[in-house]
């Protein structure tokens, strides 16, 4: 069954759904250019670390391809355009590292295809080309790194809990992490999926996700689209649903994503994971984190060098959505904007929170489930050897 697409590309033309009017309406914005691409990013019409590294990579790639670096006129001005281009994008959203490091990789990309003697035009085309096929490439390598996650999460859950399809095993995951945050399949969701896949799931928890509602919004529309049990709770159930219900749930695990994973495994995400880790080890369930190596930050050293995104307040204090008629169904065509709290009260209004590396139990990347050694740390060499070594080197 297909999955939610929430980004669809071909060579000149990038649509990106419009994840604010999520579940009722269905709309995908056109992108053209760095700058639409950038208030797309940060008004979290796109959101979700993976994804957002991929419209900003493939937003240049069409404007590119519709000449926006028509004035370049040499190889040297071709890289500058880029590098402006890139680095505006850079500033959309903060913490997640997908975003930084999809433009390093992009702007490697460029400079290696200057070879030396070639003049201009030709030089200009090859770095273009360049551009455009990794920038592509980062769209193609993203679902079938979901895929691997999916297998690797499902395998060490497996073994974690001796699951079978006679002994199913429940989650509980917060925020998205679905298709609708990734080009397809999802990292947290993903595994999610591939346990459902394999008969192992039994139900999956996920949490409204307050204030931007990632979990009732998306999350539970990609549950749902898809058949796969679930089962809707706010943020402050979350106790309860462990304490109250926990042999009868059989939850065996809270599987989250990540925005930043730093060099000692701990990790930013959705604000709220925080306190699922807390409570995770209080119960003695199983906190998993999935994620891509490109969500993984070895030059920060622990999660005191991440930069938290606050958002504007209004995001607390008003919610919108599609209007209900007074038979009952939705109209997606008028939404309303409602305040519930009053608008002098002051508000914080951090988007992620860091969980300390000593409340996860793994790791889950497309490399494989990294978990910490008999030292208490996480080793990232086992699944980026080559960043590794060219990052951390001899350090400790
Ligand atoms: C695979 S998405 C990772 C991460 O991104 C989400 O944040 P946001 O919706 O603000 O972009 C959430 O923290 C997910 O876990």
């Amino acid at each position: 069954m297909a999955t939610l697409q929430a980004i669809k590309y071909s060579r000149g033309k990038l649509q990106v759904l419009d994840q604010l009017r999520l579940p009722h309406e269905n709309h995908y914005d056109d992108i053209t250019t760095s700058e639409e691409a950038f208030d797309c990013i940060k008004s979290m019409r796109v959101r979700g670390a993976p994804a957002i590294a991929i419209v900003a990579a493939l937003a240049h790639a069409v404007e590119l391809v519709n000449g926006s670096s028509s004035a370049a006129t040499s190889p040297e001005e071709t890289i500058a355009h880029i590098d402006s281009r890139l680095d505006y994008l850079k500033e959309s959203r903060p913490t997640a590292v997908d975003l930084s490091n999809a433009i390093t990789l992009l702007k490697l990309a460029a400079r290696a295809a200057r070879v030396e003697g070639l003049a201009h035009p030709e030089a200009k085309e090859a770095i273009l080309n360049a551009y455009i096929a990794a920038a592509e490439n980062i769209l193609a390598k993203d679902l079938l790194s979901n895929m691997s996650i999916g297998s690797y999460g499902a395998v060490w859950l497996q073994q974690q809990y001796n699951a079978t399809p006679a002994r199913k095993i429940s989650v509980l995951t917060h925020c998205n992490t679905g298709s609708l945050a990734t080009s397809g399949h999802g990292t947290a969701l993903g595994i999610i999926r591939t346990l459902h896949a394999r008969g192992l799931l039994e139900h999956a928890y996920c949490t409204e996700t307050r204030p931007y509602n990632q979990g009732s919004r998306l999350t539970s529309f990609e549950l749902v689209f898809e058949g796969i049990p679930a089962t809707l709770i706010t943020d402050s159930m979350a106790g309860a649903l462990f304490n109250l219900h926990r042999e009868r749930m059989n939850i065996g695990a809270v599987i989250v994503g990540a925005d930043r994973v730093v060099r000692n495994g701990d990790t930013a995400n959705k604000i709220g994971t925080y306190q699922l880790a807390v409570l995770a080890r209080h119960h003695g369930v199983k906190f998993i984190v999935a994620a891509p190596t490109t969500s993984i930050d070895l030059e920060t050293l622990t999660g005191a060098g991440i930069k938290i995104e606050e958002r504007k307040a209004e995001e607390l204090t008003q919610i919108s959505g599609a209007v209900v008629n007074a038979d009952g169904t939705i109209d997606p065509t008028k939404t309303a904007r409602v305040a519930i709290a009053d608008q002098r009260i002051n508000v914080w209004n951090p988007a992620f929170d860091v969980t300390p590396h000593d409340l996860i139990d793994a790791i889950v990347t497309e490399k494989g489930a990294v978990v910490k050694g008999a030292d208490g740390r996480f080793d990232f060499s086992q699944v980026m050897p080559e960043r590794w070594d060219a990052i951390v080197g001899g350090q400790s």
